[in-house]
This record gives C-alpha cells, structure tokens and sequence, in this order.
C-alpha cells in the first residue's frame, strides 16, 4: 500500500523525533517543530510505528532530536527497522565519535551531521559548547564506518559564518563522503540571523558542472569545484513544499503531518497495530502544503 495525501503527494519518508533534548543550545534550534517536550517514545512504541510504517509504504526512516545519540535505546532503535526501509539520522555528531560502528552495524544507512562553524569561537557563541573538535572526531567516524554520503548541515546565520562558505567548499571538496548542505534558517518571526541564500546559490549555479534537482522538496543540488552543494530553501517556497513526502512522529508520540503546524497533530503513543495503521491514514488526510 503506498499512502498519498489529498494534494498528490506520496508519503514515503517518515521523520521520528526519538527525544528533545539536546547537548547543544543553538541560538536558532526549531526542535523539528516541538514547543512542550514530554515523556519521549519507548522503544516498544517506536518499534510499533516502524512497522506500521512498513506496511503503508515508507521507503526512507529519519531519526532526529533534539539529539538522538543521546538515548540509551538508540542503537536498538535502528536495528528495529524493517528490512526495505533505509535509515539514516541527523545529529549534532558530538558523540558520534564512539557509536558510529555500532550504528552502522545495527543498519543504519547514513548520517546528516549539523555544523555551522569551522571556527572554535564562532561554533561556541553559536552552541553555547566548546565541542567542535568532537563533531570533527565524529565525521571522521562516520565516514570510517561507511555512514556515508555524510551530509554537512550548515544553516546560513547572518553575520555569524557568512564568510566561512568557502572553509565548508573546501572541507567537503574532492571527498566524494561529503555532501554540504546550506540550510536557509526558518524565519518564523523576522529573525535578524536569517540570511537570504538568493545571491549564493546564484554564484554556485552559475558555476556549477552539473545540477540535480531532488525529487524531495525540489531541491537543487549542485557540483561545483569538487563539491557537492545542496541548498535547502523551505521559506515561502511552494514547490518545496508542493513535493514535501514528508510525515513526522513527534517525540512524545504525535504524527505531525507538516515541520510548521501545530494544529493538526494525531496522537498515537501506545497504538498497535490495524489502529495505529488508521491514525496514520488519518493523519495522511490533514496533510496541506505550508505554502501552496
Ligand atoms: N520546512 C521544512 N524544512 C525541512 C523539512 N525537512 C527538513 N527541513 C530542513 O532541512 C534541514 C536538514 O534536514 P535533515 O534532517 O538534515 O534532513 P534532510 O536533508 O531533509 O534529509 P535527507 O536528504 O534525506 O538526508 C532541517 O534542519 C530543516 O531546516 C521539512 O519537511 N520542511
Ligand atoms: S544540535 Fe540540533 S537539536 Fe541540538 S540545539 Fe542544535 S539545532 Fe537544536
Ligand atoms: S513546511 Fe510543511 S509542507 Fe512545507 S516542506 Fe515543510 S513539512 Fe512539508
């Protein structure tokens, strides 16, 4: 059974939020849209909702946070994916330094790892930790386990590493395990760190060998001067949000059918099962295109 929303759009790639909290304090953190964190998900629940999952045709299983490496249970969570289904996480990468191999081996795929500043300082006021040098210490980890391609998440903060975009080109040129991805920051009230990505990526494209453009989201991918860029551009972007795949599972267990809506979430913590199925469908059904 493949799941469509009422716009058309497949539903093939599930994003679960396993905890909020997080080691880190980013100035600009979303946690992917949760506001009030509770008791997170057990491994029961989240094994159960994998293998709903199963069932109605999800191809791509993301883990997120807050961060996911710091639950317990996290490598018994990805080794309860079903067979079919690709896992893969996005994490800060500080501690990915000790568990990538025990990830990999329970299955999992590949790693997105969020670094905004190459720069000890800059990493610090943008975190509020000193621990560059283990997210460094963690790509390095990742790569020798074969989470790859590693994509490097670098959200664009105005004024703080503007001038670090050619530091991050260089980091991943020529290492066909980099991917940089340039993240336009979510804007969802005037934040004065959001930088407009227009002119950047109009410099890329122009001098880029080659572009994809990705079936999720629409988003464009480049490869220019050894590297590959993606840029991720969410805001007041329709075809982005016209080719959203995307369904979340909330931390304290709520589907959350879009990244910016809070009104239309369906609880399914301790659902099994055919019911668990249903709530699924139905929250297929409040699916809509934050801009359409
Ligand atoms: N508006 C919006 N932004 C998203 C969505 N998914 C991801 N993003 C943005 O993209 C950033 C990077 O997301 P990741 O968690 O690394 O995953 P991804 O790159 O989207 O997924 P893959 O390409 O499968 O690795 C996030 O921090 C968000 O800013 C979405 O569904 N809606
Ligand atoms: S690493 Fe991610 S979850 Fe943690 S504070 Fe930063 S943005 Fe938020
Ligand atoms: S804002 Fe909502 S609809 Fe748009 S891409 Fe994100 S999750 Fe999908």
């Amino acid at each position: 059974m493949d799941l469509h929303d009422s716009y058309g759009r497949p539903i093939s790639n599930l994003r679960i939020s396993v905890n909020s909290g997080c080691n880190l304090r980013c100035v600009y953190c979303h946690r992917e849209g949760e506001t009030k964190p509770e008791t997170p998900l057990s491994l029961e629940d989240i094994r159960a909702i994998l293998d709903v999952a199963g069932n109605i045709g999800i191809r791509t299983v993301k883990f997120t946070g807050g961060e996911p490496l710091l639950r317990e249970d996290i490598v018994e969570i990805i080794r309860s994916v079903p067979p079919g289904i690709e896992s893969s996480m996005t994490t800060n990468g500080t501690l990915l330094g000790s568990l990538a191999h025990d990830l990999r081996d329970a299955g999992l795929a590949r790693v997105n790892i969020s670094l905004d500043s190459l720069n000890p300082e800059t990493y610090k006021s943008i975190t509020g930790t000193g621990l560059l040098s283990d997210v460094l210490e963690g790509i390095e980890a990742a790569r020798d386990a074969g989470l790859t391609p590693i994509k490097i998440n670098m959200v664009l903060l105005k004024g703080i590493n503007e001038g670090e975009i050619d530091d991050f080109i260089h980091l991943v040129s020529g290492d066909r395990h980099l991917i940089l991805q340039i993240i336009e920051l979510m804007d969802l009230g005037g934040c004065p760190l959001h930088a407009d990505l227009s002119e950047l990526e109009e410099k890329i494209a122009l001098h880029s060998r080659k572009v994809i453009t990705r079936r999720m989201h629409h988003r464009k991918k480049y490869c220019y001067e050894g590297a590959e860029i993606e840029f991720v551009r969410p805001w007041h972007n329709s075809d982005f949000c016209n080719h959203c795949t995307r369904m979340r599972v909330t931390s304290d267990g709520k589907l959350k059918p879009c990244l910016l809506r809070d009104d239309n979430l369906v609880d399914i913590r301790g659902k099994r099962g055919v019911e668990l199925q249903q709530l699924f469908l139905a929250a297929a059904k409040k699916r809509e295109p934050y801009n359409k």
